[in-house]
């Protein structure tokens, strides 16, 4: 299989990076490209092992899988770049937030078979939750490697497309709100009056320990919580102190926000 990544920054390297290291694909016949940065590409290839090429008849030929993974605002200009090498082998991921299959095929003007997913950038470590909806001329079989693909660097979950909208806000910039909780989390630590250095380093095992309990305990969070709330204890108090604020409301402010983003991302491109 041969899989090329049209831009290779942030979350395209989660994916490959993931997709390597679950050695479902020989990193040699994953193949690279970008704007124009040509030192990242090499430094890819010398660390990871994968090819590179500006040369999009050649990146284009015999390639399965072409993931477009640019910003949305990059697209027109990624598609008037690709158009002229489109065969009917490709079949494409675009990992862009908020941009339509529609609107993708409109100006790829191709008929060539597009998943729409929602990755985020747990792909790293091999737990990404991925959203994914499938244009409707996607064959069972593709569908079913496109699916194996994304279980190398975590889960898929097949949603309807209006619904990536929410997968976007709930998991896609999830790992960004959990890390301004984790992040302010360290600055109240630190005012307690103990080192920096050993606060950050100790919530950070806090954290890794915390995810390793809510993965490998049959117990629900919820449960897990009241497990460390003695009564009258420690945990109560700042229970209680959390609970004259609402914390819920908070988050979806943020997560409703996000989905707004995303909505209007998809609009403006539809004009
Ligand atoms: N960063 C994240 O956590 C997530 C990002 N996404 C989506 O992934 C996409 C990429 O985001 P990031 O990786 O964060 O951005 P980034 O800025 O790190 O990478 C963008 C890449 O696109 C390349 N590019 C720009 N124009 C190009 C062109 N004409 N031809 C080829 N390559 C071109 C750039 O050179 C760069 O390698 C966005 O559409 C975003 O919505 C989706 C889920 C999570
Ligand atoms: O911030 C963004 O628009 C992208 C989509 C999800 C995570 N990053």
């Amino acid at each position: 299989m041969k899989i090329v990544f049209y831009g290779s920054g942030n979350m395209a390297n989660a994916i490959f990076t993931g997709i390597i290291n679950s050695e479902s694909v020989a990193p040699e016949n994953i193949y690279l490209t970008n704007k124009s940065n040509q030192e990242a590409l090499e430094d890819y290839h010398d660390a990871l092992g994968v090819s590179y090429s500006y040369d999009d008849a050649e990146l284009l030929k015999d390639a399965d899988y072409v993931f477009l993974s640019t910003k949305p605002y990059d697209f027109l200009k990624l598609a008037e770049r690709i158009r002229p090498y489109i065969n009917d082998n490709n079949k494409f991921i675009s990992i862009m937030a908020g941009l339509p299959i529609s609107y993708i095929r409109e100006n790829l003007q191709k008929d060539n078979p597009i998943a729409r997913i929602m990755p985020n950038t747990n792909a790293h470590v091999g737990h990404s939750v991925t959203g994914i909806s499938f244009s409707t001329n996607f064959g069972p079989t593709s569908k079913q490697e496109v699916l194996t693909l994304i279980e190398a660097f975590g889960t898929a979950l097949e949603v309807k497309e209006d619904h990536l909208h929410q997968v976007t806000a709930i998991t896609g910039s999830g790992p960004a709100f959990l890390y301004h909780v984790f992040e302010q989390y360290v600055n109240a630590g630190t005012k307690l009056g103990i080192e920096k250095s050993q606060v950050e380093e100790s919530i950070k095992e806090l954290i890794i320990g915390t995810g390793k309990m809510i993965e490998r305990s049959d117990l629900k969070m919820e449960q897990l919580r009241k497990n460390i709330t003695s009564k009258g204890g420690t945990t109560q108090a700042g229970l209680n102190a959390l609970s004259n604020h609402d914390i819920e409301a908070v988050f979806l402010d943020c997560l409703n926000a996000a989905v707004k983003r995303s909505i209007e991302l998809a609009e403006t491109e539809d004009d």
